[in-house]
């Protein structure tokens, strides 16, 4: 069977359970011949980490197994420390994750602290300054963690993450492919290449970490269907993300909007750049929402797939970004002047609803796959 969705009108996905080439690399799999979308290529990404959380090939240690030279003392408190920061920069998620167990609780900060000074070094006060080559340097520190030589305190954090969950590297590389697409360039021609970029800086997300929320025991669907939601799910956000800041965006030159679309729509960039809202715009922004969303179904059918207790934060997370989409609409499309936002009570009244979702069981099976 066919599986996903394609949400872009330039090709689907490839098939499910279909060897495919090399496989991880993205950015390799550049140089290949014949032209393949982005949808296809990003999907070799998840076969490879679908195989590799199905095979178990780095199983599950537990501290016992651990070699004696590691400082318990030390790990703790960069586990500790990485969720002070997950606190103070998403504090809904936070609360979230302590419903996990603590060793899926603490993984999952790792990850997040590494993906927030990931992004930080472009979107941060110090991002004028960061170059190709400071971005190599921070490759070099990923895969150094990743072979057991954390540089610091958080990496060494996500340095044991790694070596207690089946995490590949490919989408950690990857999003930082996403951190120099952002430093050269500006533009993007269609929805083919803003998939990829979408890809790198947040489908990558959520394929890190699936391996640490890990698979509800009782699913029945394939692992790549569930890897294949969660990469749904980080393109949406990050779909939403652009459309919520496109007069943002706009004052620092930056149009992430697909161009072949908005001259369909018969707008320009001038347009974007002086900001008025018209009948065109909302029409042409009406259908970038719905794309949004589709995406956003597609990541719904992965949640009830997941470990029980990780399901919540899950929920709550796609349920309020998902709510800046409507806030959009009830700003009558202005986001050149309007920031969409979610209210606090919104926000609060979001996470029962959410606890209310997480309790639903993964599908019976020969449903959706
Ligand atoms: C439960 C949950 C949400 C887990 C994810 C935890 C995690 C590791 C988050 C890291 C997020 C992060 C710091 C990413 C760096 C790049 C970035 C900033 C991307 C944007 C996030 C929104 O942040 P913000 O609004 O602060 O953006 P600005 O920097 O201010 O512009 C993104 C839009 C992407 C975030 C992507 C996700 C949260 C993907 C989540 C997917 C899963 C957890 C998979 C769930 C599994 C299934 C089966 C659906
Ligand atoms: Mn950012």
């Amino acid at each position: 069977a066919t599986r996903g969705l394609s949400c872009s009108e330039s090709g689907g996905r490839g098939r499910a359970g279909e060897e495919k080439g090399a496989g991880g690399s993205v950015s390799a799999s550049l140089v290949a011949t014949p032209w393949r979308s982005s949808e296809e290529r990003v999907y070799d990404v998840v076969i490879k980490q679908a195989a590799l959380v199905r095979d178990q090939k780095r199983s599950w240690k537990s501290e016992t197994d651990m070699p004696a030279s590691v400082n318990w003392g030390l790990l703790n408190e960069a586990y500790e420390r990485c969720g002070e920061v997950c606190e103070e920069y998403a504090k809904t998620f936070y609360l979230g994750t302590l419903l996990m167990t603590p060793e899926r609780r603490r993984a999952v900060w790792a990850i997040y602290v590494w993906c927030r000074r990931t992004d930080e070094l472009v979107d941060g006060p110090n991002a004028s300054h960061i170059t190709p080559t400071a971005l190599d340097r921070w490759e070099k520190r990923l895969t150094d963690l990743f072979e057991g030589r954390p540089f610091d305190m958080y990496d060494a954090a996500l340095s044991d993450t790694v070596s207690k969950f089946p995490v590949d590297i490919q989408p950690f590389k990857d999003m930082i492919e996403g951190m120099r697409l952002d430093l050269k360039k500006s533009r993007y021609m269609n929805f083919d290449e803003l998939y990829l970029y979408c890809y790198y800086v947040a489908g990558t997300v959520g394929l890190m970490s699936v391996p640490v929320m890990g698979i509800a025991a009782d699913s029945k669907v394939s692992t790549e269907s569930v890897y294949n939601s969660a990469l749904a799910l980080g393109i949406a956000n990050q779909l939403t993300n652009i459309l919520r800041d496109v007069g943002e965006d706009a004052r620092r030159g930056r149009v992430y909007l697909p161009q072949d679309e908005l001259a369909q729509a018969g707008l320009s960039n001038m347009d974007i750049f002086q900001g008025k809202v018209t009948d065109k715009w909302r029409s042409f922004m009406k259908g970038q929402i719905k794309r949004a969303r589709m995406f956003f179904d597609e990541a719904e059918k992965g949640v009830a797939e997941l470990n029980p207790a990780s399901r919540w934060p899950v929920w709550a997370s796609l349920i309020i970004y998902r709510q800046i989409l409507d806030a959009i609409e009830a700003n009558d499309y202005d986001n050149f002047n309007k920031r969409a936002y979610v209210g606090k009570a919104s926000k609060f009244l979001s996470l029962p609803a959410a606890y209310a979702r997480s309790l639903a069981a993964p599908a019976k099976g020969g449903g959706w796959l």
